[in-house]
């Protein structure tokens, strides 16, 4: 026998298996749907209709692959692996769900421990219909295959590669196929800790987490789907994500944190808008603080020497004062504000008791009121917001006079206040202080963390009973809250259980070559983070060009066209300054394309913020204007999001960088200077091009970070008399050689 047809006849039999499965597959799926008109009454129809409705949804279709594979196991047993869990009409096993602790050797066998598994089979499939396998023998592991610990490499075999070279449609795909051994390790970890996990682009820390909610979901019976929260940065991200659990037959709720709203009525809506440093101050942790701080400004405190005396209905009570004083102190220590003033209440009416009846039974809270005003979280708020100038100077010096000027706003009847969204974040801290914690999460995933406020990781961990998957990468951290490190983050989570760290080693997304350039930034983006490590080469070389602003609009089109022709996705992800360019130059040359920005993932040709770029992957990226990116016209740490936007893309990454425009040279005069292969056809096009060349990517990237830093420079010196330029310049230098020279001592 020739090794094809052995090959043939494997496949043959592993086909008959397939189909036998699929056929009991559908067996139990016609039972499945059976089940309502079998109950007895009305009300468990309903709620059977319900369980089969939601089962049927989890179950994969009649053509979809049963099986991803199989293990031998040291005691001769077979376990196929697949989406779900089949057996046959005796009950018998035909294929273990990928979920299934049995599968767990499946996924973590490694040579140096193979956990009793003795061959490994991995499918190749198109739906149900078996194509071909990899088989990986424990006893006869090629040494290229495993690291220095033992443990696999990734393993690149066809179904991985077919993989990672498909089409992204706008949406995150199951992996279960191909899930790593250091990955599964981070799906299976315990429910009962605060998992992180730091891993650079592409290294799949977002599938991860997804496959592991699914996981968790699958095992551990007191977890139920709506006991599990799973959050995004904004709705872009979330939409990019949200069809991925149910499509592992989990439902849970996705949250862009944009959308959050706490849970206080009437529900407050989101209608205006405030500078980065108004946000930027709601934001930090100093304004929990100041809440609770505000919120004992209203309590009255009466006099320990004095009688104390208030009048209600007509009436004229008195208490002793420092009878009265301890009863605050010890009503305050009751937990939240609504609690301390039941408690106070409760000491009016036994002391009132004492000094003849009550009027009305209502005035004890009459007189609660008096010491400790009924609150709202709107109120409170408010109070903190439009009382800017009662709270200067007493604040506990936690924000200066002019932070408080800047938050400062006019007061509005309640209903029609202009909320923003990092007001969203006070009212929920205001209403915890007031009327206690919102109803828990069993679980709650956050994604993209690095970027989220301390007053909106302060939310999410009051959601939380402490199991928690949190996800993100340190060098992609931007915005407002950039980070350089976990703990700036971790000391907001709650810290009632272990935390169990996890750090992502391997990038998948992102070919070598794209990775280098990115890479290339890199050093500086996060110094503290390894870079993840690229596990396959591209097709092609990134493509870098500079123009002029004439050239642009053309060659972004013909770019663009040329990668939607070999049927790859495009997104085109550029800064603000350049967005009505981009999108005039795509519409002027009728490709349909769709606003990520707005949540639009459908369809072929994608344009997107570097901010919301974050997250997503396309076949192809099309970068514009790097160094308005570096310039970063919307926020800061421009160097990270460029970083972001050039680790975009699965299969090519183009760069259309604007040339400095050197005096005297116009476009008309500018030279062009034009190399071979795919450049030189490029270039024939832009007439005005100022070169379109084959630079390495590198260069043209130092030389435009070159170039902004010396405008920056030029425009500060600009400002001093000639004479001191070279003075400045030779002392920024010898500082500058005297940083280096102590951070490489010590
Ligand atoms: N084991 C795997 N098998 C197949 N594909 C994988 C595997 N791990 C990751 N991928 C793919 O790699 C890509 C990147 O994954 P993912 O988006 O989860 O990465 P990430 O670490 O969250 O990236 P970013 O930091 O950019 O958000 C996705 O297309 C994902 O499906």
């Amino acid at each position: 026998m020739t090794a094809d047809s052995t090959m043939a006849a494997e496949i043959a039999t592993e086909q008959e298996y397939f189909d036998r499965a699929a056929g009991e597959r559908e067996r139990r799926r016609r039972a499945i749907a059976d089940i309502p008109g079998a109950t007895a009454n009305k009300g468990a129809a309903q709620r059977a209709a319900r369980y089969v409705e939601a089962r049927l949804a989890s179950m994969a279709g009649p053509l979809d692959q049963v099986a991803i594979g199989w293990i031998d196991t040291d005691l001769g047993e077979r376990l196929y692996v697949g989406h779900e869990l089949i057996r046959d009409e005796a009950s018998r096993l035909l294929v273990t769900s990928w979920k299934s602790r049995t599968a767990a050797a499946y996924y973590k066998a490694r040579p140096a421990d193979p956990l009793g598994v003795r061959r490994k089979r991995v499918f190749r499939c198109t739906g149900n219909r078996v194509e071909g396998f990899v088989d990986a023998v424990f006893d006869d592991v090629p040494e290229t295959s495993v690291d220095a610990d033992g443990a696999w490499l990734p393993q690149l075999d066809d179904a991985l590669l077919t993989e990672l070279q498909a089409s992204r449609a706008g949406e995150l795909r199951s992996i279960i196929a191909t899930i790593q051994a250091a990955q599964y390790e981070v799906i299976e970890a315990p429910l009962d800790q605060l998992t992180v996990i730091q891993g650079g682009p592409g290294t799949g820390k977002t599938a991860i987490a997804l496959h592991r909610v699914s996981w968790l979901l699958y095992n551990h019976a007191e977890l139920d789907a709506e006991d599990v929260l799973v959050v995004g940065p904004n709705s872009t991200f979330v939409r990019y994500i949200e069809d991925l659990l149910p499509d592992l037959g989990d439902d849970v709720t996705h949250l862009a944190i944009g959308d959050f709203r706490p849970d206080i009525r009437p529900r407050p809506q989101v209608r205006g808008r405030e500078s980065e440093n108004v946000a930027a101050l709601k934001g930090d942790v100093r304004m929990a603080g100041l809440l609770a701080w505000a919120l004992m400004q209203g309590v009255e405190r009466p006099s320990a020497v004095k009688t104390w005396e208030a009048r209600v209905n007509g009436r004229t009570y008195s208490f002793d004062g420092a009878g009265l004083v301890a009863a605050v102190d010890d009503a305050l220590q009751a937990g939240t504000y609504q609690q301390a003033r039941l408690r106070l209440c409760g000491w009016f009416r036994t002391a009132g008791s004492r000094n003849g009846a009550w009027a009305d039974e209502q005035d004890p809270m009459t007189l609660t009121g008096q010491i400790m005003p009924e609150m709202t979280a709107a109120a409170l708020v408010q109070r903190v917001l439009s009382r800017a100038d009662e709270l200067q100077g007493v604040s506990a010096g936690n924000f200066t006079a002019e932070d408080l000027r800047q938050m400062w706003r006019e007061p509005r009847p309640s209903a029609q206040e202009r909320w923003t969204l990092a007001d969203m974040f006070l009212l929920d801290e205001a209403e915890e202080l007031i009327n206690g914690s919102p109803q828990r999460y069993r679980h709650i995933v956050v994604d993209e963390v690095q970027d989220l406020s301390p007053m909106q990781l302060r939310a999410l961990a009051r959601r939380s009973h402490g199991s928690m998957t949190v996800v993100g990468d340190i060098a992609q951290s931007t915005g407002l809250w950039s980070r350089d490190d976990w703990d700036d983050l971790l000391c907001h989570l709650p810290d009632r259980l272990p935390v169990g760290w996890h750090e992502l080693r391997y990038g998948y997304r992102v070919p070598r070559q794209i990775h280098e350039l990115a890479a290339s930034l890199a050093p500086d983006v996060a110094p503290g983070v390894e870079p993840p490590q690229p596990v396959r080469e591209a097709d092609e070389e990134p493509f870098w060009c500079e123009l002029d602003e004439q050239a642009f609009a053309e060659q972004l089109a013909k770019r663009v066209v040329h990668h939607l022709d070999d049927d790859l996705g495009v997104g085109v992800i550029c800064p603000t300054s350049r967005r009505q360019a981009v999108e005039a130059a795509l519409t002027d040359a009728r490709i349909d394309w769709g606003d990520a920005d707005r949540a639009e993932l459908d369809a072929d040709t994608t344009v997107v913020s570097p901010e919301n770029a974050k997250g997503l992957e396309f076949d192809v990226t099309v970068v514009v204007d790097p160094t308005g990116i570096l310039k970063n016209d919307d926020g800061n740490r421009g160097d990270r999001l460029l970083y972001v936007a050039l680790t975009r893309a699965t299969q090519r990454l183009d760069v259309i960088a604007f040339a400095p425009q050197p005096a005297g040279v116009t476009p008309e005069n500018s030279p062009r200077r034009v190399e071979g292969g795919e450049q030189a056809e490029i270039a024939e096009t832009p007439p005005t091009a100022v070169s379109v060349e084959p630079v390495t990517a590198a260069d043209a990237l130092q030389r435009q970070v070159v170039g902004l830093m010396v405008d920056d420079l030029m425009g500060r010196l600009s400002l001093i008399a000639p004479h001191l330029w070279q003075p400045v310049l030779d002392e920024v230098a010898a500082r500058l050689g005297k940083t280096k020279s102590d951070t490489s001592s010590s």
